[in-house]
């Protein structure tokens, strides 16, 4: 997999042996319970994510933030805090013969049942848009994903966005579309009656790169054959930024987020809601 890391998708080097599963699963409640546990948890509580009776389909890309996403939810549903069922579930939208051999061996190694299914969606995206492939590539696999969990009879879709994923997307969306938008942690689809939900709202994506990387997990780092390396600049630009602003203040990360919740409307020029 080291062949296909780019710039903007750099590839996260393992720091040990990859350790066995049950060592792995037991390093979720104890090395990382403060910083990946208990945030996964306060989002779930926080915003109702999981409940009774649910039936969650959690998509697994390969990459280390849905590797996590999954060991999560198995771990969740040991605990018996909700009686909730889960369907896992692996898109391969056309990956390179080597990713998806790793992305197999990985699942088999973390003892992650997911159904991978097959959907040329990096084929189509270019078909569809060569100038810009991966804004129709975010559109079909999200409709693919949708279309597989409805399948499956899920009334929820998890995705593994964490929470510099979020503050990346509020500075994006100032910066580069000039609007005051975020990343909501739950959503419900336009096509389908399915829940979008983001249960590492609260979890930062270093520590996940330190349990991905002390576990030995080598999670893919970039599936993408189309345009990785031509674009996801302006994220990782970002991603830089916020970097920078961390080591000046550390309070600055939290208040990006807090900023969403706190919004002025006597003190803004102007709002939309349902296109109004
Ligand atoms: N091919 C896929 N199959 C299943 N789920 C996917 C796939 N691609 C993306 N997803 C889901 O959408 C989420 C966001 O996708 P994105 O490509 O932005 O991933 P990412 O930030 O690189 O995260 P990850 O480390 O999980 O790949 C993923 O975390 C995963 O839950």
């Amino acid at each position: 997999m080291s062949t296909l890391a780019t710039p903007n998708c750099p590839i996260i080097i393992p720091e040990v042996e990859l350790q066995d599963c049950q060592t792995i699963e037991r390093s979720i409640h104890k090395t990382y319970r403060r910083h990946l546990w208990a945030p996964f948890i306060r989002a779930i509580k926080e915003f109702n994510l999981v409940e009774d009776g649910d039936r969650i389909a959690v998509a697994i890309s390969g990459g280390k933030d849905s590797l996590l996403l999954a060991k999560l939810f198995q771990a969740l549903q040991r605990t018996k805090l909700f009686d909730f069922e889960l369907v896992l579930i692996a898109m391969n939208p056309g990956f390179h013969q080597e990713n998806l051999v790793a992305l197999e061996a990985n699942l088999k190694h973390l003892e992650i049942p997911a159904e991978i299914y097959a959907d040329n969606i990096f084929e189509r995206a270019e078909a569809r848009s060569k100038e810009f492939p991966c804004y129709q590539c975010a559109q079909m696999r999200r409709g693919s994903l949708y279309a597989k969990a409805t399948e499956h009879g899920c009334n929820k879709l998890a995705l593994g966005h964490h929470y510099d994923d979020v503050l990346e997307t509020i500075l994006l969306n100032i910066f580069y579309a000039g609007k005051f938008e975020s990343m909501l942690p739950i959503l419900p689809a336009k096509n389908f009656d399915v829940q979008l939900i983001r249960p590492l709202y609260y979890v930062e994506e270093a520590d996940i790169i330190r349990y991905t990387k002390q576990n030995g997990i080598q999670a893919m780092n970039c599936g993408c054959t189309v345009a990785a390396g031509r674009t996801a600049s302006k994220r990782s630009e970002i991603k830089q930024l916020i970097k920078q602003l961390d080591t000046v203040d550390p309070a600055i990360k939290n208040n990006i987020l807090s900023s969403t919740r706190n919004v002025n409307l006597e003190k803004i020029l102007g709002w939309r809601a349902d296109d109004k």
